[in-house]
């Protein structure tokens, strides 16, 4: 799929991953994912991530809800409200799971504020659901769910085993979690297919920045980012 061969070579989904395959190359190689599929990451660098991801889901699933309640038919309504359940879902066994077995106390959790790196990204999705149409909304979504699944075979490939950081690379290498992201690529195309081109160039526009802002939550990880005053 990395190649974005899957899909109709005139689909938003083709040109959108075309267009950022630089900025993919980019995530994939970083040093956070090196260390992660070497098992040389260390815990307090995992821990910051944990950390930021748990409060980046419950924005993602916010973002979510609202892109639910764009849907401009009922089998997008339900998709995105269960993608959002999911989030959740998902959140919640960061904390159960993950913190327990990293150490991170729910007292740590309380008193660490979003890095100015996942406030951003966590403010930008939730701004562009709000204020943008369906399909641009879809467009700014969409490399948080793809990348993921990329990523997360990427390392599964290449992953010394046993890793401290197996649990991770399971969770986002499984086929339960590929089907999802093909059903929003698929969702996100049609809604392309229906958008006006200004739509579509906001559409390139969101997902390139959400792009980014990938490749910027990785490295706010490795650098233990915070805020500087
Ligand atoms: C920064 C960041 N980006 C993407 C994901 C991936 N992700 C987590 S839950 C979910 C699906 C929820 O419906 C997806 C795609 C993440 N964890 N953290």
């Amino acid at each position: 799929m990395s190649d974005g061969s899957t899909f109709s070579a005139h689909s938003f989904s083709a040109h959108a991953w075309g267009r950022n395959l630089p900025t993919y190359e980019a995530i994939r190689t970083m040093p956070f994912n090196d260390a992660l599929a070497a098992g040389t990451l260390s815990p307090e660098q995992f821990r910051h991530y944990m950390i930021q991801d748990a409060h980046y889901l419950i924005a993602f699933g916010r973002a979510l809800a609202i892109a639910a309640g764009k849907a401009d038919d009922p089998d997008g309504l339900v998709q995105f409200a269960e993608a959002a359940k999911v989030a959740v879902v998902v959140e919640r066994s960061l904390h159960a799971d993950f913190f327990e077995s990293f150490g991170v106390s729910g007292d740590e959790f309380a008193r660490t504020p979003m890095s100015p790196v996942c406030h951003h990204y966590s403010s930008f999705l939730i701004a562009t659901a709000h204020a943008e149409p369906y399909p641009v909304a879809l467009a700014a979504l969409l490399p948080c769910f793809w990348i993921y699944a990329e990523i997360g075979r990427d390392i599964l490939g290449r992953a010394v085993r046993p890793n401290p950081y197996d649990a991770w690379i399971d969770t986002y290498a499984g086929e339960e979690f590929h089907e999802a992201v093909r059903a929003v690529i698929a969702t996100t195309d049609r809604a392309a297919a229906a958008a006006s081109p200004g739509e579509l160039t906001r559409m390139h526009a969101a997902y390139r920045h959400a792009t980014q802002l990938e490749w910027m939550f990785w490295d706010s990880a490795w650098r233990l980012a915070d805020w500087p005053v």
